[in-house]
């Protein structure tokens, strides 16, 4: 589903050192309501929508504040007549306002359970809700043990029996800064319905592990004032942050709108650049070449493409895609080195990317090509680019697309679930927000290689190009899903046209 149009204060994501900024803000201001009241205040407002009539509700409370917002709301619940079970997972010293929710929630009709009794039931879960306070922002290591056990058995029975979970800040065992289930395949996280996150969104709610357990995200800033001096790091890539293509001036012809050549085909690889040079003619470029470095193939679908061998093909000015289906041969390399040196604006993508990893030389000549380019490396390609394993590059997406971006000045969308964009000189990053698992098949990458190709012959840069190329990608997924072509069956050649009506549909509006 694209994402909601909603206000720009909840595009800004905040990592976990900002948001503890803003705490201390508050805190030093010593309103009369102190954050945690207003968290769980919010939270009851949510749990009220959710569920107006008073049911049964299992609340986890870890030992942290998070789990004193989880202790405050069931005393709130208990109040309002809901039937609220409580499991306390407490050690150490509590923090002022937790004991006082603790002492609130003591004092209300909310029933002590112990985790043991959750975790031997495999049978049915009497609740219709479940609210996860177990650990917020203070997640410090791996969840284990207990904390596990219950963590494995809530998200069991919340999946069989649909339950409902709304995740208080983020949901715990997930890290608010990266997304990534902390400690990895030895890890766990709640897997939440809801997150209702406070103060400030988050990177980690809304990329790599993030579309599988934060479900909604929702944000709740307390009525807490942003001081100048808190700075969000990114913000999310989504429809009311996107840049406006430029106008196409009545008095035009095709050369107004650029040229773009894609460069690939290897032997029986013909087809990454057929799709990659299809959406640049779909997605407006003037006119576009389909350089093959061996399997010359001629679309006749699409006569208007120029299919040549790319050793051939003269360089002028175009926009250069490289990769799609270029193989590593050491011709493919020869090719791709001739590119680099011509100095054009550049895509580079699969192929491209393995053999810049590869090989110092070409590294060397990119570091002397000046001119704009944008990388799109999948986790293995941007893992082979950094000489990170894939698991360190998907713990920190956020951190190895900075890095890919410092090391190879370059705009950088790192794919996978929410796609990261990077760009040189610049900290601030995006999260694009649309796209589904139908785009996990191939072809898929080939599709926005050619895409960001052919905005940049249309005059982008490359950031807004990333930016805008990203979104509409996804979104065409989105739209193809609604109509029941995927999540299962979705193909490259499908997303084309999907998403040249994407692309003028964000004309139409820009012009109202
Ligand atoms: N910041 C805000 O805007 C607001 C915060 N609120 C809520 O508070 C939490 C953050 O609270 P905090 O106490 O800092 O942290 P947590 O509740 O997330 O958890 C810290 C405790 O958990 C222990 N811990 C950490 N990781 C583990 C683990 N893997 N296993 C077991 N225990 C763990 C940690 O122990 P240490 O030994 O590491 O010290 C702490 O005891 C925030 O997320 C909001 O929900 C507000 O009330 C609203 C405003
Ligand atoms: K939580």
């Amino acid at each position: 589903m694209p994402y909601p149009l909603i206000p720009a204060a909840h595009l800004r994501l905040y990592p976990v050192s900002a948001i503890r900024a803003m705490e201390q803000a508050s805190d030093n201001q010593q309103a009369p309501v102190s954050l945690m009241e207003r968290a769980a205040a919010a939270a009851m407002r949510l749990v009220t929508t959710l569920m107006p009539e008073p049911g049964a509700v299992l609340i986890l409370a870890g030992p942290g504040d998070n789990g004193g917002d989880a202790a405050l709301l069931a005393a709130m619940l208990a109040s309002a007549g809901y039937s609220v079970d409580i499991c306390a997972l407490l050690s150490g010293a509590l923090s002022a306002d937790s004991q006082a929710s603790w002492q609130r929630c003591s004092h209300s009709s909310a029933r002590r359970i112990q985790a043991e009794q959750l975790t031997a039931v495999h049978g049915y879960f009497p609740y219709q809700l479940i609210i996860d306070g177990l650990f917020g922002i203070g997640l410090s290591r791996p969840v284990s043990g207990l904390a596990a056990d219950l963590i494995r058995a809530v998200n069991r029975a919340s999946e069989l029996q649909r339950i409902p979970v709304i995740a208080l800040d983020i949901p715990s065992g997930l890290s608010a800064d990266t997304g990534a289930v902390v400690g990895g395949t030895q890890g766990i996280a709640i897997r939440a319905s809801h997150t209702l996150s406070f103060l400030g969104n988050k990177p980690g709610l809304h990329t790599a592990d993030a579309k599988d357990y934060a479900g909604h995200v929702i944000i709740d800033f307390l009525e807490a004032s942003v001081s100048a001096d808190v700075r969000e790091t990114g913000v999310l890539n989504c429809a009311n942050t996107l840049p406006a293509m430029p106008k196409r001036a009545g008095n035009s012809h095709k050369g107004s709108f650029g040229d773009v050549l894609i460069a690939g085909g290897a032997a029986g690889m013909s087809g990454a650049v057929l799709l990659a040079a299809r959406t640049a003619l779909f997605s407006g470029a003037g006119r576009v070449y389909a350089g093959m470095l061996e399997a010359i193939a001629t679309d006749y679908l699409h006569p208007e493409l120029m299919c040549r061998p790319l050793q051939q093909h003269v360089l002028q000015k175009e926009i250069i895609v490289a990769g799609p289906g270029l193989g590593q041969s050491d011709s493919a390399a020869t090719e791709l080195a001739r590119l680099i040196a011509a100095n054009h604006t550049m895509v580079l993508d699969a192929d491209a990317l393995n053999l810049l990893a590869q090989q110092t030389p070409l590294q060397s000549a990119l570091q002397q090509h000046t001119a704009e380019k944008i990388l799109t490396p999948h986790p293995l390609e941007a893992a082979r680019l950094l000489n990170w394993t894939v698991a360190e590059v998907q713990a920190d997406r956020i951190a190895a697309a900075s890095e890919l971006a410092h090391r190879y000045q370059s705009v950088i969308i790192l794919k996978g679930a929410g796609s990261v964009l990077c760009q040189p000189g610049n900290a601030q990053y995006r999260i694009n927000t649309s796209g589904n698992p139908a785009l996990a098949t191939g072809g898929t990458g080939d599709v926005l290689a050619g895409l960001c190709g052919a905005l940049l012959a249309q005059g982008l840069t490359a950031w807004d190009a990333a930016c805008l190329a990203c979104w509409l990608h996804g979104t065409a997924a989105d739209d193809l899903c609604l109509n029941g072509t995927g999540p299962v069956g979705l193909t490259a050649s499908e997303l084309i046209p999907a998403i040249r009506r994407a692309l003028n549909q964000h004309i139409a509006l820009g012009q109202l």
